[in-house]
């Protein structure tokens, strides 16, 4: 997910000493370090020699899957994916018709905080390169446009946005602090003060789990001004507006504040879709059980099996329950233990299940899951002609450039600008939205989309012929509309806590009864951090856990699991009654 007071007001508050350990996506909810958890030498844990070759299906090829499956493999297991769609799932990358492959569109996740540590090991697991993200205000945006009620304000910087600009963000920041002890949490996570952190988030997560964003804001005396909260619903924090995500829950955003989500984003560079494809095609290093050069690739003879059409339990040959899995092909195939890493209302609407899969409680969640709309298109441009200097109308040059990073308040909300260097063709994503914003697009065709945005745009920039430099069709996509996926990304509302810790937790089964248990669920929605690809890669490595001690494995003494600690940071449990 993405939203701007933006990154550079928001860093500038809340400067970083050098001299301080990183913000990370440690916590709040769950304070595990998975980052050091994959570094540590002795391995993630694995099983028993007698279970080496027994198979796990997978489900689902997005990022979660394959993580899953890639450790899975390297513990000596043998995983089925099943993929409906295409390896890489919201991690999508299109090329544009008829235009050089190395011009791509980030249909799905495209920045990354430098927080998203657990991801970060697999980026440089798969030899992938980063580079800074033209996010608004950020150091690597040569200009950023904000666009609000008819009015639009270049900005080099902050400072060069008028005055009440910096009052919205001390609005907010003010807000943070006084409602929600953001410098305490913050501090306890980058020293990863457990008992601290869990001290405090608990006492916010009973107080706030009610609460709305909006309604946060409008408790805050910082926030009196309506006006106030309107130019920090436009211009949000972090990468962009965040009104639409004014009925959420407000604990779903001070998680991605607290832990620096939407500060200071990289993009992959050729695209995000390769970290999933790589890691399908690697051979790690020292395989457990399988011969030397074995990848996920070889053991699915180059192709993941295809979209899973019903799921049930069935009696397993020791007395046990295992899962079992139909594809789109008619195959049927059982197994002792299943990992489920797509979206989770395609349990109830697109894969038959029987009931018994889940505890009751876990199917009301999943039936309670809020997801985000999100919308998105690109268009492929001759060359970076927005970096060419703004002439005025007297004929001589501004000082600006013809067109910038936009925010604004019209249809199209945030357009960013991608380069591949000076000269060469480039993309525009001309509207990224969510929500409300999104629904606005879905029954309009790409080539009506493109219109509503250069109208737009026109409006902002009315000198600037943006048609002139498009080169090719425009690719866009709808979440919400794609049947694999069903929304973009998870996000609670109030009163939410209890359904995603019964999701989160899952992978925790001894507590559960003997036949519910063998299938985990995994995945952005499943963690407590969606939006985020850091969420779909802890919640794997807590399936992969999950998976290792169904089949009687263990980690090493010196690097516990997220289960093996699981009782010291669980969740804080709120009363059911
Ligand atoms: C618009 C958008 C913007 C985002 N921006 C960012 C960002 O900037 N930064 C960031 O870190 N994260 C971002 N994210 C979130 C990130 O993309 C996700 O966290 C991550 O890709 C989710 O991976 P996953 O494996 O959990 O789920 P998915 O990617 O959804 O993978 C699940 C897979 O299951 C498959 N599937 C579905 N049904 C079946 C079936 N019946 N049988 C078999 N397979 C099935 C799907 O095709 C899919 O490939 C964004 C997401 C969206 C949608």
């Amino acid at each position: 997910m993405t939203s701007t007071v933006p990154t550079a007001a928001h860093d500038d508050q809340h400067a970083t000493a050098a001299d301080q350990p990183p913000l990370t996506m440690f916590g709040p909810d769950f304070p595990f370090a998975y980052d050091d958890y994959l570094a540590h030498p002795a391995g993630i844990g694995q099983v028993p020699a007698t279970a080496h070759g027994r198979e796990v299906a997978v489900i689902g090829g997005g990022l979660s899957g394959i993580v899953a499956a890639h450790e899975l493999m390297r513990m000596g297991l043998r995983p089925v994916v099943y993929e409906a769609d295409r390896i890489g799932g919201r991690l999508r990358t299109d090329t544009f018709p008829g235009c050089p492959p190395e011009l791509t569109a980030e249909m799905g996740a495209m920045r990354f905080p430098p927080s998203s540590t657990a991801l970060a090991h697999y980026i440089r697991l798969a030899g992938l390169r980063t580079e800074p993200f033209p996010n608004p205000l950020a150091p690597a945006t040569p200009s950023t446009v904000v666009d609000l009620k008819g009015r639009a304000h270049y900005a080099r910087t902050l400072d060069d946005l008028p005055e009440v600009y910096r009052t919205v963000m001390d609005a907010w920041n003010t807000c943070l602090e006084e409602g929600a002890d953001f410098s305490a949490v913050q501090h306890a996570i980058r020293h990863r003060d457990v008992p601290r952190l869990r001290e405090i988030w608990s006492r916010l997560v009973e107080r706030l789990d009610n609460q709305t964003f909006y309604g946060f804001l409008c408790d805050s005396p910082a926030f009196s001004s309506f006006r106030h909260r309107e130019i920090f619903g436009q211009v949000g924090f972090g990468t962009g507006g965040w009104d639409t995500d004014f009925p959420n829950s407000v604990l779903e955003i001070l998680r991605v504040v607290y832990t620096g989500a939407d500060d200071d984003h990289r993009g992959i560079v050729g695209g995000s879709q390769q970290l999933p494809e790589r890691l399908w095609d690697r051979a790690p290093a020292k395989p457990v059980h399988w011969p030397h050069g074995t990848s996920l690739r070889s053991l699915h003879g180059g192709a993941p099996r295809p979209a899973v059409t019903r799921l049930t339990r069935t009696a397993a040959p020791d007395g046990g329950t295992a899962v079992t899995v139909t594809d789109a092909s008619g195959a049927v195939r059982t197994y002792p233990a299943a990992v489920f890493t797509a979206q989770s209302w395609l349990l109830l609407a697109k894969i038959d299940c029987d009931e018994a899969l889940l505890p009751i409680d876990h199917w009301t969640a999943v039936e309670r899951t809020h997801y985000m709309q999100s919308s998105k298109l690109f268009v492929p441009v001759d060359r970076p002609f927005w970096r060419d200097p703004e002439i005025g109308s007297d004929g001589r040059p501004t000082g600006r450039d013809t067109m910038s990073m936009t925010l604004t308040d019209r249809m199209t909300r945030g357009t960013y600008l991608l380069e591949n260097g000076p000269d060469r063709p480039a993309a525009m994503c001309l509207s990224y939205t969510w929500c409300d914003d999104s629904s606005k697009w879905l029954p309009l065709s790409a080539a009506e989309r493109l219109e509503v945005m250069l109208k737009s745009l026109r409006e902002i920039y009315p000198g600037v012929d943006v048609r002139r430099h498009i080169i090719g069709d425009p690719v866009t996509v709808s979440w919400e509309d794609e049947p694999w996926f069903m929304g973009a990304f998870k996000a609670n509302l109030p009163g939410h806590y209890r359904y995603q810790r019964r999701l989160f937790t899952h992978f925790v089964q001894d507590r559960l009864p003997a036949d519910r248990r063998g299938l985990f669920l995994a995945g952005d929605d499943v963690s407590w951090t969606a939006g985020w690809a850091e969420g779909a890669v802890q919640t794997a490595l807590n399936a992969v856990w999950g998976v290792m001690h169904h089949f009687g494995g263990a980690t090493d003494s010196s690097n516990p699991g997220p289960g093996d600690v699981y009782e010291s940071i669980e969740p804080v449990a709120l009363p059911e009654d």
